[in-house]
């Protein structure tokens, strides 16, 4: 399997279709979302980032190429630095919750699960709908906004849309299909389902901020 992603990114096209249509982008897109929805997403991405970190640093130790561990160590370190500052920029002093939501729960210890009892060509795959659906989602909204000198969330836009992210979405892409071009078709099949599973958490990620999603009890 050479091109892995190729054939993967195809196959879970819907997925990613459904998330460029969903009302969160749609309206993150117009400036439209209301603030505490935004701060809501903001809050539960800051719980996500502190653990993903950790789970990038995982795979990053578990990789045998020693450009491979610098590449995810340094992705980790940067969410400390890019991502930290993006979020102290939006929220401020609005952090209202350490809780995690349900949803945010489930898709960060669904990661830590995958990095830390299976193969690393599954969290490979397990990790990286997180660099993919970004990068498509913010070219997808700089490609189509009309309103770039007034939207309120321009830096989060930004910051997902453009060259300096590109590099390392396709950084990421070229070590996975690496690792996928020598896995058996059964790792294989597995890395499809953690792909797959992984997009589907960052669709229910925008729906639950957009739903404020609460704890049944
Ligand atoms: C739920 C959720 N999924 C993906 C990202 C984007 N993201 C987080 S860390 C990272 C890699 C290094 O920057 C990327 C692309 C996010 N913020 N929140």
């Amino acid at each position: 399997m050479n091109n892995w992603y190729k054939e993967i990114s195809e196959k879970t096209d819907s997925i990613l279709q459904q998330i460029k249509e969903h009302s969160f982008i749609k309206e993150l897109m117009a400036g439209t979302l209301p603030k505490e929805v935004f701060y809501f997403y903001i809050n539960q991405d800051t719980i996500y980032l502190a653990e993903y970190k950790k789970v990038l640093a995982q795979v990053g130790i578990m990789c045998d190429d020693e450009n491979d561990t610098q590449f995810f160590l340094g992705s980790a370190t940067g969410i400390i630095n890019v991502e930290n500052a993006l979020h102290q920029n939006f929220l401020k002093d609005e952090m209202t919750t350490n809780e995690a939501s349900i949803t945010c729960e489930l898709y960060i210890s669904y990661l830590s699960r995958m990095v830390h009892t299976t193969s690393l060509e599954e969290g490979l795959a397990a990790v990286l709908p997180c660099f993919t659906i970004y990068k498509q989602v913010g070219d997808y909204i700089l490609a189509n906004q009309s309103n770039k000198g007034e939207n309120p969330y321009q830096d989060w836009i930004n910051t997902y849309g453009g060259e300096a992210f590109a590099n390392s979405v396709n950084k990421a892409i070229e070590i996975t299909n690496k690792y996928a071009s020598k896995a058996s078709p059964e790792r294989l099949e597995k890395m499809n389902k953690a792909f797959e599973k992984a997009s589907k958490l960052e669709w229910m990620f925008w729906d639950s901020a957009y739903n404020k999603e609460a704890w049944k009890i």
